[in-house]
């Protein structure tokens, strides 16, 4: 069993004013273990932010309280939270006037003297922070100069110069494209695993998440189910909480879909990777079916001699779309 650093018992989470009270989630007993990636997924307004400010202590929750490395939340100092806790809020980054290196450098407030002078130890870890996230090239560029891919990294080299056992961060992945997408997730599991840290990251990214998270906090009917992703899916509880009317989960690609229903041949591909995946996504795309032996067309993909045929009147094709626009033809015959 791992060091648990945070836990939650019977937490409610939500909004209270003098008219009315409105509960986000309730009944949550979570755990948030060291060394470990945990990935919170739930859909749009499901209340994720709601539960990420009330754990990291800046709203109140409505019920149950948070322990964080054996102390109620609510009873930790403001300086000792800083020295356990580092929350980065991607939406809330004003660029100022800073650069990258004064940024992390704030990470070192909860250690340095009210004049906030740096220690020799202080930019040891500043520089450490920098070159872990790959930011150290840029340490001198202004904050407002940087694309959004690279200050989420500054924004994690500075949770990172924090020096504390725990990290949330709140959809640090959002704006940003795939590849960078990736290297933040590959990033934040090997500082898990590596500093032995436990990270906690909101996300809306399932496949990442599904790829990358030791465990899962899902959110599910106004409460949250905790699990390693494979459970989650294996039980159905993935595709529970993103229900929605014709979306299905495709187990071998980890991700949701929505299948197209159109009118097309039955088809059975045949041949060499990667060539066979991709003319069978281009085939469902344009509403033919994938069948296993007994179909109308089999098609062989040959990739390395480039000549991809497909049987019934041995046709042949050198791309995709080539392929595609004689079905097309075939199609119409065939409707005729
Ligand atoms: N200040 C507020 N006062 C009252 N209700 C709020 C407030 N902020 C958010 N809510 C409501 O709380 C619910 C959860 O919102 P929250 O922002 O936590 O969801 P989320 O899962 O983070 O959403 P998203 O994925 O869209 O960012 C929503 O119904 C939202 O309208």
């Amino acid at each position: 069993m791992k060091e648990q650093i945070l836990s939650t018992r019977q937490l409610c989470v939500g909004y209270a004013s003098k008219a009315k009270t409105s509960k986000v989630l309730e009944n949550l007993n979570l755990t948030l273990g060291r060394g470990e990636l945990t990935c919170l997924l739930g859909p749009n307004g499901s209340g994720k932010s709601t539960l990420i400010r009330t754990i990291a202590n800046i709203q109140k929750p409505l019920e149950g309280e948070t322990w964080l490395n054996g102390a109620r939340l609510l009873e930790v100092s403001a300086k000792q939270l800083a020295r356990q806790l580092a929350l980065v809020l991607t939406d809330r980054v004003s660029p100022g006037n800073l650069t990258s290196y004064a940024l992390v450098a704030l990470g070192r407030f909860p250690y340095t003297s009210w004049m906030g002078n740096l220690t020799e130890g202080d930019k040891k870890i500043i520089r450490w922070a920098l070159e872990v996230t790959g930011t150290l090239p840029f340490a001198d560029r202004h904050i407002g100069e940087l694309s959004d891919g690279e200050r989420q990294k500054v924004m994690i080299a500075r949770a990172l110069a924090q020096q504390t056992d725990l990290i949330i961060l709140d959809e640090p992945t959002a704006h940003l494209d795939s590849p960078n997408r990736i290297e933040i997730f590959h990033l934040l599991k090997s500082l898990a695993r590596e500093a032995n840290k436990a990270i906690l990251l909101s996300t809306h990214d399932i496949e990442s998440a599904i790829g990358y998270a030791d465990r899962l906090w899902l959110v599910h009917s106004h409460s949250v189910e905790e699990g390693t992703p494979e459970d989650l899916v294996l039980k159905g509880k993935l595709e529970k909480a993103f229900a929605r009317e014709g979306l299905v989960f495709n187990h071998e690609l980890a991700r949701f879909e929505k299948p197209l229903v159109l009118p097309g041949l039955e088809v059975e591909v045949e041949g060499a990777q990667p060539g066979v995946t991709w003319t069978k996504r281009a085939l469902q795309r344009a509403g033919h079916q994938i069948a296993e032996g007994e179909a109308q067309i089999v098609i062989r993909v040959n990739k390395h001699k480039e000549t991809w045929t497909w049987t019934l009147d041995a046709k042949s094709f050198k791309t995709v779309e080539e392929l595609l626009k004689q079905l097309d033809n075939l199609y119409g015959n065939e409707m005729d």
